[in-house]
């Protein structure tokens, strides 16, 4: 992978160039993980994402996510690598997100961008989850043995 990236390459199999996406999985030492809601005017407001956001041209994926975090909840994160990389093409853009496992930070959480947190276990007690997302937690769901939602109660 190239230290830097342009924020958007060449087209994908759609034909529509793809968005490169910063994603953090911040863990807690509990094994919880932090996500948060997309802010209000965003597409999919509302819906539960892992925080992270669009490379900027000449960014690597670690700069991003670090200007990210402190951007949208005041953190600072220390040196990141990428774990998992996952397109989805959305009706607005096709992204490509690259994953990292964030397990150490300074600084105290603001939701500087109107959203809502929260750390959570598996099965996942919060939704809906953005589509993009959603391969991630089964990965993550994977590896614990866990469903990413709880089994629906038999009628
Ligand atoms: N942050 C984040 N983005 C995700 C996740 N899953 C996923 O598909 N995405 C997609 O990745 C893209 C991230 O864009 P964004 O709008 O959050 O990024 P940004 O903060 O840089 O946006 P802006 O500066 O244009 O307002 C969106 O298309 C979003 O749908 C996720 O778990 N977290």
């Amino acid at each position: 992978m190239p230290d830097a990236m342009a924020a958007e390459t060449p087209a994908g199999p759609s034909g529509r160039r793809r968005t490169e996406v910063a994603v953090g999985i911040l863990l807690r030492a509990d094994g919880a993980m932090l996500l948060s809601t997309r802010p209000p005017g965003k597409p999919y407001a509302g819906y539960w994402e892992f925080p992270g956001g669009k490379l900027e041209a000449g960014e690597t994926v670690a700069q991003a996510l670090r200007r990210e975090l402190i951007e949208e909840l005041g953190v600072t994160i220390g040196p990141v690598s990428v774990c998992k990389v996952t397109e989805h093409d959305y009706p607005h853009a096709l992204v490509r997100l690259h994953w990292c496992k964030v397990l150490a930070w300074t600084g105290t959480f603001e939701m500087r961008e109107g959203q809502t947190m929260a750390w959570q276990q598996l099965p996942l007690t919060v939704g809906p989850v953005l589509p993009g997302a959603y391969p991630v937690l089964q990965w993550l769901a994977g590896e614990r043995g866990q469903r990413v939602v709880a089994d629906a109660a038999p009628k």
